[in-house]
């Protein structure tokens, strides 16, 4: 069902040598560190994989979504930190700008991610969390621009991404037009201020911070031009945000698949009452369920990367690759350490990390319960409003 091409098979190889080498020996000091790896990203801009889905006339690959998926699962296996920053140095922000943007956007925005450079996307605030059209966030209209002014918060990568991807309330003339997307770089842009860090339980090498717009002018031609404007700004913005679904969903899973790789190999090894362990059946069943949910993730995840063709992944089908994925790398890690017994609980191999790592996906990116509001949405063919007076007008 999801054959490959040589040219998949290679792009997956390749990304398989990166993440078993470098990827795999440094992924323990990022995380103690906390620190985000710049030598890992060199070596991800210097194997293509930075912008791999940028367009070739802008200077990129031109590669699918899938692609990308085949590239963000393998990382994964080894370091979700990595995988994450392949996801959003392809899709996200940048898949949006690539969408929507005219020339000189898409020439900005490729400029910086084939440097090396990973997009922030910025949508959520401590009011608006789930409920992301209750963003206070404004952009007001005045000359030649828009004037930002709000707050953001646990925004992947603040401080150490340059182009951001802001989401703000259009205001001009007292009217509120809708939600937009403004495209703003950290070296660049006056009043687009860093804020505090928040220190997370899994995924540390990235940072998680607030950003705060204070007074931040962005040009017109920084204002992405979405088809039916500003009105429908942010179900255009979402369908581009639905490429990342499918990669954190991807990521949440390579993570579950290198944690099951990892138990596998072990229960062979270990032997107990004279014997592998591998060859007590409540052992085998474990594996099996694990193999099972691995299965079938990894197939909601194709599928969904392949819905949207050469455009944004299906919504739903990204909603429900999401869900599940997120869900079984929570017990497929949790399963993975009991099998390691004592040694699976210690900081000493990766399997305590890969349980943390992995906790984050049915919360970032849309939480499961939204999720499965959107699913339900689909299935009922039924608008699902989730204000106490319904629709909001
Ligand atoms: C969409 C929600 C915020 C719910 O808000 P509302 O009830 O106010 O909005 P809706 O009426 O459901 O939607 C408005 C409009 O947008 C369309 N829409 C919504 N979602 C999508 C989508 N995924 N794709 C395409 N279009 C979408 C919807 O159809 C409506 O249009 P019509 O009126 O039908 O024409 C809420 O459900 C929600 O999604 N909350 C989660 C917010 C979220 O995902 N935040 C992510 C922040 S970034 C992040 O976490 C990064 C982490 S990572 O990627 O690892
Ligand atoms: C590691 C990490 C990285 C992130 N990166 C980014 C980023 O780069 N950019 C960005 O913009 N955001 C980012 N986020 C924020 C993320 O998108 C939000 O955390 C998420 O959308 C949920 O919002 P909230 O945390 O405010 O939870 P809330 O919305 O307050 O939800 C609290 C609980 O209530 C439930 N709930 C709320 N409403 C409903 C409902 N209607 N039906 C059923 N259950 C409901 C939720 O499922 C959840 O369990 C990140 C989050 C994390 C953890």
């Amino acid at each position: 069902m999801f054959d490959l091409t040589d040219d998949q098979k290679a792009l997956q190889q390749a990304a398989k040598a990166l993440s078993d080498g470098h990827v795999r020996d440094r992924a323990a000091d990022v995380d103690s560190s906390e620190d985000y790896p710049w030598d890992t990203v060199e070596k991800l801009t210097e194997a293509g994989f930075m912008g791999m889905t940028i367009p070739t006339e802008f200077g990129g690959r031109g590669l699918s979504y899938f692609d990308a998926v085949l590239v963000i699962e393998q990382m994964a296996r080894n370091c979700g930190v990595t995988a994450r920053i392949v996801v959003e140095a392809n899709m996200g922000g940048v898949g949006a700008i690539m969408g929507y943007g005219s020339d000189a956007q898409k020439k900005l925005a490729a400029s910086y991610v084939l440097a090396g450079d990973k997009p922030a996307i910025c949508i959520t605030e401590p009011g608006a969390g789930s409920a992301a059209t209750e963003m206070a966030t404004t952009a007001v209209k005045t000359d030649g621009g828009y004037v930002l002014n709000g707050q953001k918060h646990w925004i992947t990568g603040g401080g150490v991404s340059k182009l951001h991807l802001v989401f703000a309330r259009v205001i001009d003339d007292g009217k509120d037009l809708g939600i937009g997307g403004f495209i703003a770089l950290r070296d660049d842009t006056e009043g687009l201020k860093i804020g505090a860090r928040e220190y997370a339980m899994g995924l540390r090498g990235i940072p998680e911070t607030e950003i705060l717009f204070e007074d931040m002018f962005v040009p017109d031609e920084h204002v992405i031009q979405l088809p039916q404007g500003f009105k429908r700004g942010f179900a255009a913005l979402m369908s581009a945000y639905n490429g990342q679904r499918v990669g954190a969903a991807t990521v949440a899973h390579g993570i579950a698949q290198g944690a099951f790789e990892r138990a596998v190999e072990f229960a062979k090894d270990r032997e107990q009452f004279g014997r592998p362990i591998a060859e007590f059946q409540g052992l085998q069943w474990m594996i099996a369920d694990m193999e099972i949910g691995l299965s079938a993730a990894q197939a909601l995840i194709y599928k969904a990367a392949k819905s949207g063709g050469t455009g944004y992944p299906d919504k739903n089908a990204a909603a429900q690759a999401k869900v599940f994925a997120a869900e079984n790398a929570v017990t497929v890690t949790n399963t993975a350490l009991q099998i390691f017994g004592a040694r699976g609980y210690g900081r000493s191999l990766p399997m305590e990390r890969m349980v943390r790592d992995a906790r984050m996906f049915t919360i970032g990116g849309g939480t499961a319960q939204m999720l499965r509001n959107q699913v339900a949405s689909a299935v009922l063919d039924m608008k699902l409003p989730q204000t106490r007076n319904g629709y909001r007008g």
